[in-house]
């Protein structure tokens, strides 16, 4: 190709989370919640490419519809490194978006993370996994917790993470039609923020929840439908702020036979846990 170095990384992961529990143990001067969750990555995804320009532009090449670029995560993670590091190369940014927005997966954190991580590389800039971590942080709370890469025991905000290990699982994730701005389910005024702490040594054997749930499923009654409907199979629960509602189950066999009685109203699939985020090598601890 005459000998042209065109600088790319194609087909970048940005895996979801699904929050395992999530407890909301105090608040924040700065009104930010504190919590307590078990953060687990899973094997469904939104693709990234990153294509290097020298006339320092960010652009993102398939915007997303009613997301001005300047609030898109990708393009925001992009000019932030940018700016942290004085880098003055520009990237062209191709977003294939597979995960629900306001689905508590944390898609748009996560391609946030995978833009930091990518563009690291990319544009040489050599920051390490904490400097990353932290300016992800800037970006969304659970930004720091994709860059770490593994399932993690997570607190403060989003900011103090602690591996753990866990058995690998199969879900059936459920995403009902609705779409939850987390800072209204933070807003709401029953809310319960008193939740008693917990120790990392403890969450195995001890009852949990997602606090968030009752007020996102008063919010939206769909989401109670959900959960209800999944119920009689397995455990559900919400992820994060919502909408969507998990289940852990036995194989892939018994998500494929849940999925196939699921109303056609509702977008079901299946997850497998996923032990490392897949660019997990490309950083430096
Ligand atoms: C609750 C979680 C759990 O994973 O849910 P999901 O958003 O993934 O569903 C996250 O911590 C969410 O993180 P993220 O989605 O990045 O939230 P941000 O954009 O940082 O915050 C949106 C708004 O929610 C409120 N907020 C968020 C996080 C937090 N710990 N306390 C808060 O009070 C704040 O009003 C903030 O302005
Ligand atoms: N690349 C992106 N993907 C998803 N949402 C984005 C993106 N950039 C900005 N956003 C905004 O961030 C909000 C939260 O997105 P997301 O992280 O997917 O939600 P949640 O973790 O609550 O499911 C969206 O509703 C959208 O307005």
């Amino acid at each position: 190709m005459g000998g042209v170095t065109v600088n790319r990384l194609n087909d970048c992961p940005a895996p979801a989370k699904l929050n395992l529990f999530l407890h909301i143990i105090g608040r924040r001067a700065d009104g930010y919640h504190l919590l307590q969750s078990v953060f687990r990555l899973i094997d469904r995804a939104d693709t990234l490419s990153f294509e290097e320009r020298g006339d320092g532009c960010i652009e993102l090449a398939s915007p997303i519809p009613g997301i001005p670029p300047d609030r898109e995560l990708c393009v925001r993670a992009a000019t932030l490194l940018q700016k942290t590091t004085g880098c003055s190369r520009g990237a062209t940014i191709r977003l294939d978006k597979h995960l629900p927005m306001g689905g508590g997966l944390g898609g748009g954190s996560s391609d946030a993370a995978t833009t930091l991580i990518a563009l690291n590389r990319l544009w040489g800039t050599g920051l390490r996994l904490n400097e990353l971590a932290a300016i992800g942080l800037r970006l969304g709370a659970d930004v720091p917790f994709f860059i770490a890469g593994r399932d993690a025991f997570v607190e403060g905000i989003g900011e103090r993470i602690t591996p753990v290990e866990l058995t690998p699982a199969r879900y059936v994730v459920i995403v009902p039609p609705v779409e939850v701005p987390t800072a209204a389910i933070f807003a709401a005024g029953e809310l319960t923020r008193d939740s008693e702490p917990i120790k990392i040594a403890d969450f195995a054997s001890r009852p949990t929840r997602n606090d968030l749930q009752a007020v996102a499923c008063k919010l939206h009654p769909a989401i109670g439908e959900v959960i209800e409907w999944l119920g009689q199979y397995a455990p559900a629960r919400m992820t994060g702020s919502g909408a969507c509602v998990f289940a852990q189950v036995h194989d892939e066999l018994m998500a494929a036979r849940i999925i196939k009685s699921c109303p056609p109203h509702w977008r079901a699939w299946q997850a497998g846990s996923l032990a490392r985020h897949p660019l997990y090598e490309w950083l430096d601890s």
